[in-house]
């Protein structure tokens, strides 16, 4: 498949996706969202890939939707195409991990994106932000909502209302980001933990994925009865067999996903 706006590379079980539209920042055209749905959903498919990353460039992990692309929309326009939910919502559909590995700017839906993915991996250099407010909008693809609940209302209103940034050590201690590593080693160390996740056994990482996610949807008593009964369907699979003799034979598992 050939891609214009993104590059597509699988390493091992890893399946890497970097945006790639270096002279507008990464902006997040349609084009460029439609190719990201697409390569998301091959990696899905592949049985070899157990968990995915997606990046951006030094400068720019994304600096947002393309401005250019939808200054002459008119309401009719954005409200009849549903714009920015179509596409975009793909990587909350996703049932693999998928790991942002952010340097330089995560801005408006380019903060947006990192946010729907599983965890966020941040070079020293990125700043995080919802500028959308300083070019007459808002957030339209989940900024005021995931925000708010990974920071908080008060640091997120702020954010929202005035556009501000966020440094990487301000977003690691806010818990936007899981930690930050020097930029030069952001991308080996997002493969890193990538490939870490990817030899564990695949059920229990789709089911530790839906669990976490649940404590966002649920009450806290559901989402411990549904954690619960995963945790049980657990002893299904030779995956838990095999990882629980492993322990006790004091060897490494060898787990084929089943
Ligand atoms: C998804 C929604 C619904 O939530 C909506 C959004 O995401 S709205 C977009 C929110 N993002 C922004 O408002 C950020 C816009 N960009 C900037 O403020 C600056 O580019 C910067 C601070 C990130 C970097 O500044 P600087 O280093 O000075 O670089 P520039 O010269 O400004 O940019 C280089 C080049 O990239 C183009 N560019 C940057 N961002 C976008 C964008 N979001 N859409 C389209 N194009 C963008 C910029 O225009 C420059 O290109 P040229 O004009 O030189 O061709």
């Amino acid at each position: 498949m050939a891609y214009e706006c993104i590059e597509v590379d699988k390493r091992g079980p890893v399946g890497l996706i970097t945006l790639n539209r270096p002279k507008a920042l990464n902006a997040l055209s349609s084009q460029l969202m439609a190719e990201l749905g697409e390569a998301l959903a091959a990696f899905e498919a592949d049985d070899e890939v157990g968990c995915m990353v997606l990046t951006g460039s030094e400068k720019a992990f994304a600096a947002g939707a393309d401005i250019k692309e939808m200054q002459s929309k008119s309401f009719a326009d954005v409200f009849s195409e549903d714009f920015i939910t179509s596409g975009w919502e793909d990587l909350t559909r996703c049932r693999k991990p998928v790991i942002a590995a952010v340097a330089g700017y995560a801005l408006g839906g380019g903060c947006e994106v990192a946010m729907m993915c599983d965890f966020i991996l941040a070079a020293d250099t990125a700043k995080f932000g919802q500028p959308e407010i300083t070019i007459g909008t808002i957030p339209g693809s989940g900024g005021t909502q995931r925000l708010t609940r990974f920071v908080g209302k008060s640091k997120a209103m702020e954010m929202c209302l005035t556009g501000r940034m966020m440094d990487a050590e301000e977003a690691e201690r806010a818990g936007l980001v899981s930690r930050i590593v020097p930029a030069a080693e952001l991308l080996d160390e997002a493969i890193k933990t990538a490939e870490r996740i990817a030899g564990m056994s695949r059920p229990s990482v789709l089911m530790t994925k839906e669990s976490v996610n649940r404590a966002y949807e649920t009450t806290l008593a559901e989402g411990i009865k549904y954690e619960r009964r995963l945790f049980h369907s657990t002893f299904a699979t030779e995956d838990q067999k095999e990882g629980m003799s492993a322990f006790a034979e004091k060897r490494q598992p060898n787990f084929k996903h089943r």
